[in-house]
This record gives C-alpha cells, structure tokens and sequence, in this order.
C-alpha cells in the first residue's frame, strides 16, 4: 500500500539526491532476477537510511536482513572511518546475490554479511553497536530489540522498518495475522519504553527510529 499519492511520491524522489549507479543496477537486477522485489528499500528509502548514517557517523552497524544489500550499501555510506557493518540473512541464495554487488563496492571491506539466523547470529556479537537496522521476520522484531538492546551503546540508534505494516497497524488485528500483532507489539513497546525516545516517521512502509537514552 502506498501512503502518499503517486504524484507526491514522485515529486519526493525528484527532489531526492539520486542513488549510485550501483544501486541503480541492484534495484534493477533484484527487480528482474529475485521474488519479492518490494522487499528492497528502494531510492527514497535509501537515501533517508544514508542520510541517518551519516548524521550518526557509526562505527558498528548491525543489519537483520540484508536480502539482496541495497539497504546494507545505503548504511555504509555513513560508517565512520574504518568502520564496519555486520549484515545477517538467513537465505543463503539471496546472500550470495547481495555479495556480488557488496563486492563490487567502494564498500567490500567494510560489509561482511553472515548467513545465519538472526536470533542466534546476534549472540556472537561482541562490538558496542551505534546503529541496527531491523528488518528481517517481523515475528522477531521485538525479540531483536531485546537481543540488541544490550550491545548498544547509549546514544546508539534502532532503526525498523514496516512498522506501519501498509496501514495494517492501525486496525484491530486478526487473531492469526500474527504479523500485524507483533508490529503492534514492537511498536507499543517502543512508545511505552523509557530506555528510548522514538519517532515513527511514515516513510514508505513506516521507518521506527528509537535513540537508546540509557
Ligand atoms: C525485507 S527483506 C530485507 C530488505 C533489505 N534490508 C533492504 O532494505 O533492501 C527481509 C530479509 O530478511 C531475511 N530474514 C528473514 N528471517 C530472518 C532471520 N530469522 N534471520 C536472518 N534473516 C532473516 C529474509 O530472507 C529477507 O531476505
């Protein structure tokens, strides 16, 4: 579902800086080649995710889902000097998509992207992360913050996307759309949650971004 009338939404991305030629190649190629090409965060979207990067300038980036990278190439661009960024896909097919273009990359020594579950990859992090950026299984989401909350350092930012789910989440949800519930969840937690300061900004498909204050 789209927020905005296309009109608006094509006005906004005109008056967007356009996205490398890489990205543009990746957007076409996962467009073409892989399913759920909706999946990918797109021109818009990318460019707020570079922009949030740079303004943290992180040294630890921490992605859950990096399906076929364009999110992760987005996040780079704002690691600080000698930075890293850490991007967990369970699909290792789809990970081998997204390497091809990481290696291809001003960013190849700075992206390593794991094949794993994310529930149990995040318990071998070791690094004080300053940005996550969730958008795997929105069962998990959650249970992500959880896992995360610990490894990130005060200050540190949560960015997660499709909180707002294509508008599902402002209506009562049905007993098995187990999706919608945990967004709601997430998304109450987040409001509720004293530890973080929050703003649920309706890009695309809702952008959550929380700042752990302690
Ligand atoms: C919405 S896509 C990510 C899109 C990407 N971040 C972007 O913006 O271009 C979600 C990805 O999460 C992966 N995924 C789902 N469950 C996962 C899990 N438990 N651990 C790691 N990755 C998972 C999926 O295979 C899929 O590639």
């Amino acid at each position: 579902m789209d927020f905005l009338p296309e009109e608006i939404d094509n006005y906004a991305v005109t008056h967007t800086s356009k996205e490398s030629e890489l990205l543009y190649r990746l957007n076409r190629a996962t467009n073409m080649k892989v399913l759920q090409p909706r999946m990918l965060s797109g021109h818009l979207q990318g460019r707020v995710l570079s922009m949030l990067s740079n303004m943290i300038q992180p040294r630890h980036i921490l992605e859950i889902g990096t399906y076929t990278g364009y999110s992760a190439l987005c996040l780079a661009e704002g690691l600080a000097m000698g930075g890293k960024l850490l991007s967990i896909e369970i699909d290792p097919e789809i990970a081998e998509f997204a390497k091809d273009f990481i290696e291809a990359s001003e960013y190849a020594e700075q992206i390593e992207v794991v094949v794993g579950n994310a529930m149990q990859t995040i318990d071998t992090i070791n690094e004080q992360i300053d940005l996550v950026f969730i958008d795997a299984d929105k069962s998990n989401y959650l249970n992500y913050l959880k896992k995360v909350y610990p490894k990130l350092k005060v200050g540190g930012y949560i960015i997660a996307d499709n909180v707002l789910w294509s508008g599902k989440v402002v209506k009562l949800a049905n007993e098995k759309d187990m999706d919608t519930k945990a967004l709601q969840e997430f998304n109450q937690f987040v409001q509720e949650d004293d530890r973080f300061e929050n703003v649920l900004m309706p890009i695309r498909d809702g952008l959550m971004v929380a700042r752990k204050l302690k």
